[in-house]
């Protein structure tokens, strides 16, 4: 792949790297600097530019193309504006200054999550106004903060608002994950995220004394239990090559807590997991292995969760979902491979689908490396261009598919 000089830039390329620039970077994004932005796009595309403050210092920002029906539902294209930290030592070049090198590599932190998308929205949305087109369905563009933290000040707050039923969302995009083959990945659902942190407490005292019934043994056990469960369901993803990554469970170890001294034995100890449950498991029974996992250990281990989703949902694959039929139906004109997935990770998504609104989660990103919140994430232009073509077929499809039962 080669790019052009720097006086030849496509428009979209340039526009997208002067939103890479912007510093919406977690844990104090600016996030004044993109709803500006986004105002910006929306005075030169003309289309209607709603604010809507969840929390204080939370905006998103709502950009609508109205349709010509307005009685059926509309197409919900969503982003988050927030990108995660960076370790700068790590990159070949500032992250936040959207460097391009020359092959046409766009090195930047949101790069691939993901202001590419937010940008090929408003580009495909450009194109299909200045070609003078109109659909019948109403396209609304939501740019939404907070997600890298878990969206708890973003979408979990605006899916509750009257101002996101009054946009009468009967389909939604997201973001996916860049694939390195030549097909494109597509999300149907989303693991959920339990966060869960153990505690155990037993008797302290000296530490150059055989200690019995401490809380260090008893921790031993439920890491034990856990990492246990983990390793059989790693076998079970190795072992099976239909399965992917969202369709088992993982769990990772992510915090150990606890100690004062060498030669003290602490009355307590805490151990903190990040798990991520697939959709098709029995959640109550789950819960209960955990708690069993805690009891098996001994007296005095508890356990309480940081984050605890419950609602997984499923947008249907296949052609009794009219959005599936015409999204898949785009692709297959196009002549992109789809291989549908299970989200590993959590996004916006769940609080869409949780809501009724069906959902997939798309960054049209192919032959690219997986790069998300890793050191030099970066997306060639062609793949970025290419990204602006699909969602010029798309959108006119979706926001041309015939009244449902649902629009009523
Ligand atoms: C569970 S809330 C955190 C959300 C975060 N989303 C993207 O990386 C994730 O860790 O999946
Ligand atoms: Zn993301
Ligand atoms: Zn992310």
């Amino acid at each position: 792949m080669t790019s052009k000089g720097p006086e030849e830039e496509h428009p979209s390329v340039t526009l997208f790297r002067q939103y890479l620039r912007i510093r919406t970077v977690q844990p104090k994004p600016d996030y004044g600097a993109a709803v500006a932005f986004f105002e910006e796009r929306a005075r030169q595309l003309g289309l209607g530019c709603q604010k809507v403050e969840v929390a204080p210092g939370y905006v998103v920002t709502v950009l609508t193309w109205p349709g010509t029906n307005p009685t059926l539902s509309s197409i919900l294209l969503n982003s988050h504006t927030d990108v995660v930290p960076v370790f700068k030592e790590h990159w070949s070049h500032d992250p936040f200054e959207a460097f391009k090198d020359s092959e046409g590599y766009i090195y930047a932190r949101g790069a691939q999550d993901m202001k590419c998308v937010s940008i090929q929205y408003l580009e495909a949305v450009r194109r299909l106004k200045v070609e003078g087109h109109r659909f019948p369905r109403t396209i609304h563009m939501t740019f939404v903060p907070d997600e890298e933290v878990g969206g708890h000040q973003g979408m979990e707050l605006f899916v509750q608002r009257p101002e996101f039923h009054a946009l009468r969302a009967g389909f939604a995009l997201d973001e996916g994950i860049a694939n390195p083959t030549d097909a494109f990945t597509v999300f149907y659902s989303e693991r959920s995220p339990w966060w869960v942190r153990v505690t155990s407490t037993g008797r302290p005292g000296h530490a150059s004394r055989f200690m019995e019934d401490t809380a260090a043994e008893k921790l031993h056990k439920v890491v034990s239990s856990i990492l246990a469960f983990r390793e059989k369901e790693w076998q079970r993803l190795q072992s099976n090559p239909h399965l992917k990554e969202g369709a088992v469970t993982s769990v990772n170890l992510t915090k150990l807590e606890g100690g004062v001294a060498y030669n003290v034995v602490p009355a307590t100890m805490s151990a903190s997991f990040d798990f991520r449950v697939a959709p098709d498991v029995d959640f109550k029974a789950f819960e209960e292995q955990l708690q069993s996992w805690c009891q098996a250990a001994g007296e005095g281990v508890t356990l309480e969760f940081a984050q605890k989703w419950m609602h997984p949902r499923v947008t249907p694959t296949d052609d009794s979902n009219p959005w599936w039929a015409a999204f898949s139906r785009v692709c297959k004109d196009m002549n992109l491979t789809l291989e549908p997935e299970i989200m590993p990770a959590a996004t916006d998504n769940r609080y869409i689908r949780a809501v009724g609104v069906p959902a997939l989660g798309f960054s049209p990103m192919n032959r690219t490396p997986v790069l998300l919140h890793d050191h030099d994430e970066r997306l060639h232009e062609a793949v970025f261009l290419r990204g602006v073509d699909i969602y010029t077929r798309l959108l006119p499809a979706l926001a041309s598919v015939p009244a449902l039962p649902s629009d009523s």
